[in-house]
């Protein structure tokens, strides 16, 4: 791409989606200009540095940082010039309801229509309720700007976020009918140039669809998680093994044994929260009981947090009352430092809430959970955590536990119990080194 064929993007909003969105940009050979109203992760991020750990993303942001064709800002007339404005902003859960909080959307929006000119586009990333393009686009358009709006939902996972971004599954764009809908493909034909060359799938339609493909591809995703997790639930009452059953049934490949890892279940900035925030829209649209389903699926998740609780209780004789107890695993998932709403986190929190003397450790995550849980204590190395530990509870399936040596951990502790909270050890390698070995739904 020649400098002035690059198309111009600014991306609002670089948290863990758009820091990851406008370096991967740039990586493909765009000019990018990032904007957060946190001013401390554009100083982080105008350095090069990821404020957050995502695997590749500091070399593609050193990368693109040194060569110019990305820069930060916290300074939204910087945005002015820009062609293509990508919305990136947090959708959290509201607090105390199930429905997602739009003020971020709303506020960005607002400060962005006065940078935009005739034909610019902006394109929204973040996940949103059924209904908030609609609404946008005729914000906009009440503005007299004269720019279009897209939909473009994203699909990246954390740890794979880079390569997601450069090569995903498929593009989905939501556009306007007529002329201004062509127009709007264009533009994201051309930032999309080098995945669409690669033959990626392409699914272009209207803003309610591509708004609602997003959501209902995590609604499945969380309902295949449950499931097995209700398998599990069946399978620890009835001695089956439901990591087998998931083998069994995944060898079918109308289900895929992709997503039927039983375990503490589902957590993250988005499964948990996108779930809530559907049933809350479909009952604003008078359709709650088609989705009611997802309120099982969320109460099936929730189960399986205590259940790992439960499962170091009794293996305790029903007392954990000042027993240092090895936490293995804080982050919602390995290879990332995001601690929202982590199953594992949660484990630590209520084992601390009921007396032990919780010892936790994580390769990335120990910094962001000892800030929102200054009550714990954390320690760097697993040998610190398992030394003269009383059970020990495997949360996240991090590389460096699931390949713990049984034998050489076993010396460490006070008592070898482990919970596998993830089922991601080797449970016959585990008890042959003398271990008291319990998994979730599986004997
Ligand atoms: N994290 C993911 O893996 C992922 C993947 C797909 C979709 N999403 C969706 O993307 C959106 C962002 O998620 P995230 O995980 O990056 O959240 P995040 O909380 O990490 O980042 C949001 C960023 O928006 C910034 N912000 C808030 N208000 C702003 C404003 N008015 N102007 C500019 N910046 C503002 C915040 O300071 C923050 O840095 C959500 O809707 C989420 O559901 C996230
Ligand atoms: O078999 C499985 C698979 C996953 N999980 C858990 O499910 C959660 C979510 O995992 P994953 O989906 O890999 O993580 P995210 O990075 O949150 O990605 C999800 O959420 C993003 C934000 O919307 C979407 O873009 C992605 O497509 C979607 O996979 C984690 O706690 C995992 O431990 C399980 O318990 N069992």
């Amino acid at each position: 791409m020649k400098g002035d064929d690059r198309v111009k993007i600014s991306v609002i909003g670089c948290g863990y989606l758009g820091a990851v969105h406008a370096a991967s940009m740039a990586e493909l050979g765009h000019d990018v200009i990032g904007f957060d109203v946190d001013e401390a992760k554009i100083r982080s991020l105008s350095a090069g540095e990821a404020p957050f750990f995502e695997p590749g993303l500091p070399e593609i942001l050193k990368s693109a940082t040194a060569s110019g064709r990305l820069r930060f800002t916290s300074d939204v007339t910087e945005l002015k010039g820009a062609k293509v404005h990508f919305l990136a902003v947090g959708t959290p859960q509201k607090a105390g309801e199930y429905a997602a909080d739009l003020t971020y959307v709303d506020l960005a929006v607002e400060s962005l229509i006065p940078q935009l000119s005739e034909g610019d586009l902006l394109v929204g990333k973040s996940t949103v309720p059924v209904g908030t393009a609609a609404r946008l686009a005729a914000r906009i358009d009440a503005s007299g700007s004269g720019a279009l709006l897209a939909w473009n939902p994203e699909f990246l996972r954390e740890g794979f976020a880079v390569k997601d971004t450069i090569s995903p599954d498929r593009l989905v764009y939501g556009i306007p009918e007529g002329e201004r809908g062509l127009v709007a493909k264009a533009l994201l034909d051309e930032i999309y140039a080098t995945a669409l060359s690669n033959d990626t799938p392409l699914v272009v339609t209207d803003y309610a669809t591509a708004e609602l493909v997003k959501v209902s591809a995590n609604a499945f995703l969380a309902t295949k998680i449950s499931f097995i997790n209700a398998m599990a639930e069946i399978a620890e009452v009835t001695g089956a093994d439901v990591t087998q059953l998931a083998d069994a049934i995944g060898f079918d490949a109308r289900i895929g044994r992709r997503f039927l890892n039983a375990g503490v279940g589902f957590g993250g900035g988005c499964l948990p929260k996108d779930i809530r925030a559907f049933s809350a829209r479909a009952e604003e649209l008078g359709r709650g009981e088609s989705v009611a389903f997802l309120k099982e699926v969320d109460a099936i998740n929730l189960r399986r947090r205590q259940r790992a609780v439960d499962l170091v209780v009794e293996s305790l004789g029903g007392q954990v009352y000042q027993k240092k107890i090895a936490v293995l695993g804080l982050a919602f998932k390995p290879d990332s430092d995001d601690i929202r709403d982590s199953p594992a986190l949660d484990v630590a929190v209520q084992l601390h809430g009921l007396g032990a003397e919780v010892v936790a450790t994580d390769p990335e995550a120990i910094a962001n959970s000892a800030r929102k849980h200054p009550q714990l204590s954390f320690t760097e190395t697993v040998e610190d955590a398992l030394h003269g530990a009383e059970a020990v509870v495997v949360v996240t399936e991090w590389k460096e536990f699931r390949e713990l040596d049984p034998v050489a951990a076993k010396a460490l502790v006070a008592n070898a119990i482990v919970i596998d909270g993830r089922n991601c050890l080797d449970a016959e390698a585990w008890r042959a080194a003398g271990w008291t070995y319990r998994g979730m739904g599986r004997p």
